[in-house]
C-alpha cells in the first residue's frame, strides 16, 4: 500500500481530501498529531507519526517529524540499490505523496500585539524540513503545500491511473520551494526590523531574497512583444494587491507602473485637497487645492496636452464635481482611496476607463531594487521628507512666507521626476515639467517653455545642483522668483551671486533628489 504523510496547520479540505486518497488512490495515511486527530475523529484509519516512529512528539511540538524514518521515507532514491537496502534496514516505508503546510507565520505577525516568543514559537521547522525533502526527491515523491493543490493532484492521479507524472511532481517540487523560500523571506524580514517595523540595523542585508505570488498575468509587458504578469509579495495582499477596481478595462503593465508612480507623488500630499496626472512614470501636473475637483482642474489644465491618456492620483474621496471633470477627457485610469456613490454613476460613463480606490495611498516599500546583468543593485526607498528647518538661504533675498510654501510644493514635486529635473510651479500648481534631461539646461529649458507666460513670480525647484550660473539666468529672464536646489558644485558661487545680481531669492535644500 502507498504511503501518504499529511501534516498540515491550514487543516481547510483536508478530512476529504485524505477520504479521497485512502478510498480513490489506496493510500495509507501517517499523520503529526492534530492532523491526525482531525482525521481520526472525521473516522479515517491513521497512523500517528509518533507510533510510525516509535519517538513522541517532544518540546512542545518543536520536534514531530524530525526523524530517519521519515525523512528517509521521504528522501530515498528507488533506483538505488543502497538506499532500497537502507530502508529495509531500518524498515523504513518508502513515502510517496507529502502533504504539508507550515505555521501561519506571516498571520501571526500580523497580529498588531504579538511578542518576539510567539513569532519565534511560529517559525516551522519540520515542515519546511519535510517540504524541501520532498521537493528534492520530486523524482519519486509529490508534494503539496497547500489546500489549493488538493484536487489538482486527485485529477492527476485518477489521469494517470496512479502514475502521477514527472511534470506535475516537477511542478509540485518547484511550489515548494517558492513557498519555503518565501516563508524563509518572511522570517528574515520580521527579525531585521524592531517593535516599530523599522530596520533593526541599519546596514543591508548581506543576502537578500525577492519573493512573489503570480497574482495576475498582464496582457503583456511595456510593449506587446513582452510578456507580463503581477506578482504579489508575502500572503496577505498589501499595496495595488489590495486596491479595488470599481470599473474599466484590465490593468496593464504601463497602467501599475504609472499608477505607482502617481501614487507615490500623492502621498507628499496630505494637508489638502490634491491631484496628480502622470505620463510614463513624471508628473505632467500637480496641484494642491481647497477642493478635489479644483486640484483635479488645476493638474489638468497645468499641461492638458499631456494629460490625454494620463493616469490620475487623488487624495480625497472621488465627489461628484470631480467625476465630472474626470469624464470631461480621456484617461487610462484614476485612483482614490474611495469613490463616492454618486460620483461612481457619474464615472460609468466612462466604462473603459479603470477606476480603483486603493485607502492606503501613502504607505509603499522601504526598499528599492535594480536588476543589474548578473545580479541587483538594493538602496533604500528616497524616504528623505522635505524639511525646510534644514533648508538655507544663500541670497541677500528671502523668500516671502508664500514663496517658502511654494518651494516646499516645487521641491516635493521635483522628487518624483525623472533626473535632470526641473519644476516650475505657482499657486501649488506645476506650471511646467523639464523631466529626464541629459543636461540641467535643457530640463530648465522644456519647463519655462511649457509654463508660457505664468512664469512671472513662480518657483522653480532643481533635483540636482546647478553647475552654472546659466540656469539662474534663464529662471531670472523668465521672471522666476525663487529657487530650491541642493547646493553642492564647486560653482555655487557664481549661481548666488547672479541670483543676487538679478534679485531671485535662492535656498539650498542640502540634498539632492536623482531619479533614475
Ligand atoms: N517540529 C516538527 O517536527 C514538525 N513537523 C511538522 N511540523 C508542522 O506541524 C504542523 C502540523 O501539526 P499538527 O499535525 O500537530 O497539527 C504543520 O504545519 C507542520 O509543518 C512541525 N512543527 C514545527 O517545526
Amino acid at each position: 500500500m502507498p504511503l501518504a504523510l499529511l501534516s498540515v496547520s491550514d487543516k481547510t479540505g483536508l478530512v476529504a481530501f485524505a477520504r479521497r486518497l485512502v478510498e480513490d488512490c489506496g493510500y495509507s495515511l501517517v499523520s503529526s498529531g492534530g492532523t491526525a486527530k482531525t482525521l481520526a475523529t472525521a473516522g479515517l484509519s491513521v497512523t500517528k507519526v509518533s507510533d510510525y516512529t516509535g519517538s513522541p512528539e517532544i518540546l512542545g511540538g518543536r520536534v514531530k517529524t524530525l526523524h530517519p524514518r521519515i525523512h528517509g521515507g521521504i528522501l530515498a532514491r528507488r533506483e538505488v540499490a543502497q538506499d532500497v537496502a537502507d530502508l529495509e534496514a531500518n524498515e523504513i516505508q518508502p513515502i510517496d505523496l507529502v502533504v504539508v503546510n507550515l505555521y501561519p507565520f506571516e498571520q501571526t505577525i500580523a497580529k498588531s500585539d504579538v511578542t518576539l516568543p510567539e513569532a519565534v514559537e511560529q517559525i516551522d521547522i519540520g515542515g519546511p524540513a519535510m517540504l524541501r525533502a520532498s521537493a528534492k526527491n520530486f523524482a519519486h515523491v509529490t508534494v503539496l503545500c497547500q489546500p489549493a493543490q488538493y484536487d489538482a493532484y486527485l485529477d492527476e492521479w485518477q489521469k494517470s491511473s496512479g502514475a502521477v507524472s514527472f511534470e506535475f511532481r516537477k511542478a509540485c517540487a518547484l511550489a515548494g520551494f517558492e513557498h519555503t523560500a518565501a516563508y524563509d523571506r518572511a522570517i528574515a524580514t520580521y527579525l531585521s526590523t524592531d517593535e516599530e517595523g523599522t530596520a533593526a540595523d541599519t546596514s543591508l542585508p548581506s543576502r537578500y531574497t525577492l519573493t512573489g505570488t503570480q497574482r495576475q498575468s498582464l496582457r503583456y509587458g511595456e510593449n506587446p512583444h513582452q510578456q507580463a504578469a503581477w506578482y504579489q509579495s508575502g500572503s496577505e495582499p498589501m499595496g495595488w494587491a489590495a486596491a479595488t477596481k470599481l470599473q474599466g478595462k484590465e490593468l496593464s503593465y504601463n497602467n501599475l507602473v504609472d499608477l505607482e508612480a502617481a501614487r507615490r507623488i500623492v502621498a507628499e500630499f496630505q494637508d489638502d485637497p490634491a491631484a496628480v496626472v502622470i505620463k510614463h512614470t513624471n508628473p505632467c501636473g500637480v496641484a494642491q487645492a481647497t477642493t478635489l475637483s479644483d486640484a483635479y482642474r488645476r493638474a489638468f489644465d497645468a499641461d492638458s496636452m499631456s494629460a490625454f491618456g494620463g493616469i490620475v492620483a487623488l487624495n480625497r474621496a472621488i465627489d461628484a464635481a470631480t467625476a465630472q471633470a474626470l469624464t470631461q477627457t480621456f484617461l487610462e485610469c484614476v485612483v482614490a482611496p474611495s469613490c463616492e456613490s454618486e460620483a461612481q454613476e457619474i464615472l460609468a460613463a466612462k466604462s473603459k476607463l479603470r477606476v480603483l480606490t486603493l485607502p492606503d495611498l501613502v504607505t509603499g516599500t522601504a526598499d528599492a531594487v535594480r536588476l543589474i546583468a548578473g545580479g541587483f543593485l538594493l538602496q533604500d526607498a528616497d524616504e528623505s521628507p522635505a524639511t525646510p528647518d534644514d533648508w538655507k538661504v544663500v541670497t541677500e533675498t528671502q523668500p516671502t512666507p508664500e514663496q517658502w510654501q511654494e518651494l516646499i510644493f516645487a521641491w516635493k514635486v521635483c522628487k518624483h521626476v525623472k533626473s535632470n529635473a526641473i519644476v516650475v510651479t505657482s499657486d501649488r500648481t506645476t506650471l511646467g515639467i523639464g523631466a529626464g534631461q541629459m543636461n540641467r539646461v535643457g530640463a530648465v529649458n522644456i519647463a519655462l517653455q511649457q509654463a508660457g507666460d505664468r512664469t512671472q513670480g513662480a518657483t522653480l525647484a532643481s533635483d540636482g545642483f546647478f553647475p552654472f550660473d546659466d540656469s539662474v539666468r534663464q529662471a531670472a529672464a523668465a521672471g522666476i522668483g525663487a529657487i530650491a536646489q541642493p547646493g553642492g558644485s564647486l560653482r555655487d558661487k557664481d549661481s548666488i551671486d547672479a541670483a543676487n545680481e538679478l534679485g531671485l531669492a535662492m535656498i539650498f535644500t542640502g540634498i539632492r533628489h536623482f531619479l533614475h
